[in-house]
């Protein structure tokens, strides 16, 4: 039995998930990994399916006992009026939303007069995708999740949501709901917004261009493959904050034009190598230092089965995997997995795997 279930719990459930997206889904997930009670309701009777077939929770009946806890997972522009809808259609329930922006929600349900049974938060996971299809209930392992109480939540709302973000395995963290919204607009909607620049330069490029995409690009643009949708509502609803940094960075592309205009080494050197402390102060998973990493390639023929052989392989080096991406080789018929592993086992699993006869590169 896990450790989890030994200790007092605040939180055991039944947990109602209104909207089994993405992130709803994926928290029904693991809180059924977890043993917890889940109830599922979408306005969307496929998405209500896919979750539940997926085993993310029961869809609602009318006839499941009340929840203790409400997760509301659904857009931004809806979070608001279904907080609401929670607090007042379970009166004995704790509500909490995972919307990506905090301050704009609040704003409405202060009013309530059950507020203090809501405490926001903000799970810092996701994937490119919506829906539940891509749903996991390992999406939040060692993943930050912002806890957002207000100035009237009670601390056992707050307890019960921090433990929710535990037992999915994240990383619970505390912030005023403004603070939260400050801190956002720089590590992810910010970020977004400049993946979408980048990737919009692409959109109309030469073919004969694009064909020289490598890993480089594809590492600064993934994001920006998002359906617009949920952008289209977070961005709007943090607007101050972003462009409050969207004006730095403007002063900034200013700074490096003419760094580059005038041939100035320094002042190109110098953002060049802020750019090298801002990767370095992104905490790694679990919120420890950076381990640093490197990369190893491999060639993997187009044949059934080398994958496999291949992650044999390195499991038997036993070397942990931090990362991999797989992409099509330009060179031969056949993918190029790029292993990302600690810097200081690169060496050996790079010899390993060459030594059982896959062409590999650093
Ligand atoms: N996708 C991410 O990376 C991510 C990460 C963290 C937080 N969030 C936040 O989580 C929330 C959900 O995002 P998602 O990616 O899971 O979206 P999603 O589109 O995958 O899921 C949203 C679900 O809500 C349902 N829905 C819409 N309005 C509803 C309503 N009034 N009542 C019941 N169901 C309703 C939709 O049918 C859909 O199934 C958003 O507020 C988003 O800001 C998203
Ligand atoms: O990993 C991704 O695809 C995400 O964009 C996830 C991401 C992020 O910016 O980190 C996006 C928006 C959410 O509010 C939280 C997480």
């Amino acid at each position: 039995m896990p450790d989890v279930d030994r200790r007092p719990v605040a939180l055991v459930g039944p947990v109602r998930i209104v909207g089994a997206g993405l992130l709803g889904a994926s928290i029904g997930l693991a809180l059924r990994a977890r043993g917890i009670d889940v109830q599922l309701e979408d306005l969307d009777p496929a998405n209500l399916r896919t979750a539940s077939g997926l085993g993310a929770g029961v869809p609602v009946t009318g006839s499941e006992p009340e929840p203790q806890l409400v997760v509301v997972a659904v857009p931004p522009d809806h979070l608001a009026r279904v907080i609401e809808g929670a607090l007042e259609a379970h009166p004995q329930a704790f509500v909490t939303d995972v919307g990506s922006v905090k301050s704009g929600p609040l704003a409405t349900v202060a009013e309530h007069a059950d507020v203090a049974r809501y405490c926001g938060s903000h799970p810092m996971a996701g994937t490119q995708h919506t829906g539940p299809l891509t749903a996991s209930a390992t999406l939040f392992e060692g993943r930050p999740w912002a806890v957002t109480p207000h100035a009237t939540t009670s601390p056992v709302a707050t307890q019960v949501v921090t433990e929710l973000a535990e037992l999915t395995g994240a990383m619970p963290l505390a912030f005023g709901p403004d603070e939260h919204d400050l801190a956002v607009a720089r590590t992810s909607h910010v970020p977004h917004l400049m993946a979408a620049l980048v990737a919009g330069r692409l959109a109309d490029a030469p073919e004969g261009h694009l064909a020289l995409s490598g890993p480089g690009v594809r590492d600064v643009t993934r994001v920006a493959g998002t359906d617009p949708g949920m952008w289209l509502q977070i961005v709007p609803a943090n607007a101050s904050a972003i462009l409050a940094l969207l004006g730095q960075i403007r002063a900034d592309l200013d700074r490096l034009e003419s760094a580059i205009e005038s041939g100035d080494r320094d002042a190109l050197r110098g953002v060049l190598a802020n750019g090298v402390a801002g990767t370095r102060a992104i905490p790694g998973k679990h919120g420890g230092p950076v381990r640093p990493t490197s990369s190893v390639f491999v060639h993997v023929p187009d044949q059934p089965g080398n994958l496999a052989r291949l992650f044999a392989d390195v499991d038997a080096v036993g070397v942990n995997v931090e990362d991999v991406r797989i992409d099509h080789d330009p060179a031969r018929a056949g993918g190029q997995v790029e292993l990302v592993v600690d810097e200081t086992r690169v060496e050996e699993l790079a010899s390993s795997l060459d030594a059982r006869g896959w062409a590999v590169h650093q």
